[in-house]
């Protein structure tokens, strides 16, 4: 697939600190960051204008899902703008917490773990045709996914235990991952999940779930994560021969390779041979060069990403991160960690390391660690803060998310109840003329202007706001309206 639709759910860990009091416990502190949320949409799972989703489920996770994307940059924009709408919920509700008597500190972590050890997730979702052999998404996308940590895991300092010292690891979602390919989330948390639920042509498309992913602060990292996986997808579409690496034992293998840093340890086939990451990754990098020189790039990044790609594996191997140390998380992160363990004379498992490996995840712009790097220029960008802004408020361009933005802000400017999922569209008080958008990259509908149009006359009474406009309005900016309804003209004055 020339043009593929992905987007990426996050998770985001949630924790209150209070001032003189204890801080509230996770669940109430969601409750209330959910707040203005439920006041706006009336419910806890709602679709916003920038065309993504915001969702509390039972429990202390609030989730935002980007809109769909068919351009690298803008999923890279519309995932950090759920930080920023995450962060401005954030500052909403210390507010109000402190109203209540709970003043404090609310931090939202962009991590897979919290320090009791629960795990909690960043999944992808890739567009992908529904005649995909699933027999190679064993042989082969599974093992690339398994060892896909090296070029974007989050990294993670592990404590002593069994034995085993303090170390560094690739991945935080690694250890909590329990089966290879399924059906169910929760419970086994597979690395690919089948569920089938398309939000597309079910007889054309599949959704395919990875689950296995770190959260990610870097944009290089996305970047990479994203492109390479892309890239494989492309490969196993065309039906490529790519060989067969598939895992005797996936999930012992994730382990495995998440706690050696130096990438030689090494995993048995299901065939009997071993073998590392690094020659996994290689030889499906190498595969890619291949394709890629023979039928094109298929988008302006393939270049980067096939360069950082090898500069990542080259950094495992050789064992000098400093190659990555502004572009890949788990090296951005070890940098930080052995810069202030070096200063204070620290050993890997001192609490105060522990805090800096959260810090890096801390969506807030100015006190989270990762933005503090960014700042000071030891982590590559790719979007600008403009950019990220703007994906707060407008939905990806090139995708249908344009199409419900647009129908979800004008039923709004018309006070008109409405019910908007990723495919459908509706109007309550015309049922029966609902829309369903099965193609992810539909960014014209007759049907769906014909269905504005009863709402009146568009052109002439709606008038768009600007960022600014948006920005002046009380609540949330992600949550601002983005048009309004124009007076109707004063009446001409009577004749006399
Ligand atoms: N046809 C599609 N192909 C690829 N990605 C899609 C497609 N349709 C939607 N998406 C993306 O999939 C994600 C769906 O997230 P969401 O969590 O809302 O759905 P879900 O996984 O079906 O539901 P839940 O997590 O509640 O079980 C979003 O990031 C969205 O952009
Ligand atoms: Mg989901």
């Amino acid at each position: 697939m020339d043009r593929r639709v992905v987007g990426v759910e996050t998770e985001f860990g949630l924790a209150h600190r209070g001032g003189e009091r204890r801080g509230l416990p996770p669940e109430e502190a969601a409750r209330y960051l959910f707040r203005p949320v439920l006041d706006w949409g009336r419910s806890s799972n709602v679709f916003i204008p920038n065309g993504s989703r915001l969702y509390l489920d039972v429990g202390s996770h609030p989730e935002y899902a980007t809109a769909e994307c068919d351009r690298l940059t803008d999923l890279i924009a519309s995932d950090r703008a759920g930080e920023l709408i995450m962060h401005d919920l954030a500052l909403r509700a210390e507010q109000t917490m402190a109203a209540d008597g709970y003043a404090g500190t609310l931090y939202l972590l962009k991590n897979n773990i919290d320090s009791q050890g629960n795990s909690y997730g960043s999944h992808e979702n890739y567009l992908i045709p529904r005649t995909t052999h699933f027999r190679r998404l064993s042989t082969i996308l599974l093992p690339f996914l398994v060892t896909r940590q090296l070029l974007a895991g989050a990294g993670r300092i592990v404590p002593a235990a069994d034995g085993r010292g303090a170390h560094w690891a690739f991945s935080q979602r690694a250890d909590h991952m329990w089966e290879g390919i399924s059906s169910a989330t929760t419970r086994a948390r597979p690395i690919i999940n089948t569920r089938d639920e398309p939000h597309a042509d079910a007889g054309v498309h599949r959704r395919l779930h990875v689950i296995v992913g770190d959260s990610n602060m870097s944009e290089t990292t996305q970047l990479l994560r994203f492109g390479s996986t892309d890239l494989v997808l492309r490969m196993i579409e065309a039906g490529v021969p790519l060989g067969d690496f598939e895992l005797e034992d996936p999930i012992a293998a994730i382990r495995t390779i998440s706690h050696d840093l130096t990438g030689t340890a090494t995993v048995p086939t299901r065939d009997g041979r071993r073998v590392t990451a690094v020659d996994v990754q290689s030889a499906l990098l190498d595969r890619s060069r291949r394709f890629v020189a023979e039928h094109g790039a298929h988008h302006e990044h393939v270049d980067a990403v096939l360069e950082l790609w090898e500069r990542t594996l080259q950094a495992v191997s050789s064992g000098d991160h400093t190659l990555i140390e502004a572009d890949i998380d788990w090296a951005i992160k070890k940098r930080t960690v052995e810069d202030v363990a070096a200063r204070g004379g620290l050993p890997l498992d001192a609490p105060r390391l522990t805090q800096v490996d959260m810090a890096y995840h801390d969506v807030h712009p100015e006190r989270g660690l990762f933005r503090m790097l960014e700042r000071r220029g030891r982590a590559t960008r790719l979007v600008d803060d403009d950019a990220v802004r703007r994906a707060t408020v407008d939905p990806p361009a090139t995708t249908r998310a344009s199409l419900r933005g647009r129908f979800l802000s004008t039923a709004r400017a018309f006070g008109v109840e409405h019910q908007v999922d990723w495919v459908q569209h509706k109007l309550v008080e015309r049922p029966l003329e609902a829309l369903m958008l099965k193609d992810p990259l539909a960014v014209e509908e007759p049907r769906l202007e014909s269905l504005l149009d009863k709402l009146g006359d568009r052109a002439a009474r709606l008038q768009e706001l600007d960022i600014e406009q948006r920005a002046a309005q009380p609540g949330p900016l992600a949550l601002s309206e983005r048009y309004r309804v124009r007076d109707a003209p004063p009446p001409d004055p009577p004749l006399i």
